[in-house]
């Protein structure tokens, strides 16, 4: 049986009780036997996806190495999974990083480590894509920052409109890439160019 305590931050008592019903609110019977364990998974697949509300991205960009580099370092294709804050329903796709160092370098690992944290929140994709964006610049004291994010978001292909393949792609450019056409040219015909 599940343990009745709450493990802080998630109250997964609270959880639970509203799982219970939901399913009792949809007219099911919460207490038929596949459903008995039903409201401990759900609390704890919640405190599993939304595990990135109570985590700091920074911790991920402390150590960084002092390299010289000039020239644009990117990752493509973060596999990436978040959550729609409207629906609560997951939001698939994949996450490309480009930056310009000054002075020094994060380790790769890093960068999906910060989209991991994020996303493992309930999310707009735009001010996702925004926040990455956002905290490479400052904690990498980058040159210049390129985020795009394409994802699928199933409350658009299960529900509501049901346009399985339609896919949402969302950009946020800082610094260089903001300022010179030429470079963010570059970025993104080798984040699409490869695929397309
Ligand atoms: N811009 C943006 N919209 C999103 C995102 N995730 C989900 N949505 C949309 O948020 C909107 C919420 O619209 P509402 O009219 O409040 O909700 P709804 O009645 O369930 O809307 P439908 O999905 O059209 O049935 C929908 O159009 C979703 O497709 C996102 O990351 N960014
Ligand atoms: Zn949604």
């Amino acid at each position: 049986m599940p343990e009745t305590t709450s493990s802080p931050p998630f109250d997964l008592d609270r959880i639970r009780r509203a799982v219970r019903e939901i399913l009792l609110a949809v007219g099911e019977d919460p207490d038929r036997e596949g459903l008995l364990e039903t409201p401990d998974r759900v609390a704890r697949m919640y405190a599993e996806v939304f595990q990135g509300l109570h985590q700091d991205p920074r911790t991920h960009l402390k150590k960084l190495f002092t390299q010289r580099c000039d020239e644009m370092v990117l990752i493509r294709d973060i596999r990436m999974v978040s959550f729609c804050e409207h629906h609560l329903l997951p939001v698939i796709g994949h996450a490309h990083v480009a930056y310009i160092p000054n002075g020094k370098v994060v380790g790769l690992s890093k960068i999906p480590r910060v989209i991991d944290v994020l996303s493992k929140r309930p999310q707009l994709q735009e001010r996702l894509t925004e926040q990455v964006a956002d905290l490479l610049m400052k904690e990498l004291d980058a040159r210049g920052v390129a985020v795009v994010i394409e994802a699928s978001h199933s409350c658009m292909t299960i529900r509501g409109v049901q346009k399985p393949d339609a896919s949402f792609v969302t950009s946020a450019v800082r610094g260089g890439f903001k300022e010179n056409l030429a470079t963010r040219t570059e970025v993104m015909s080798l984040i699409f160019g490869a695929r397309r």
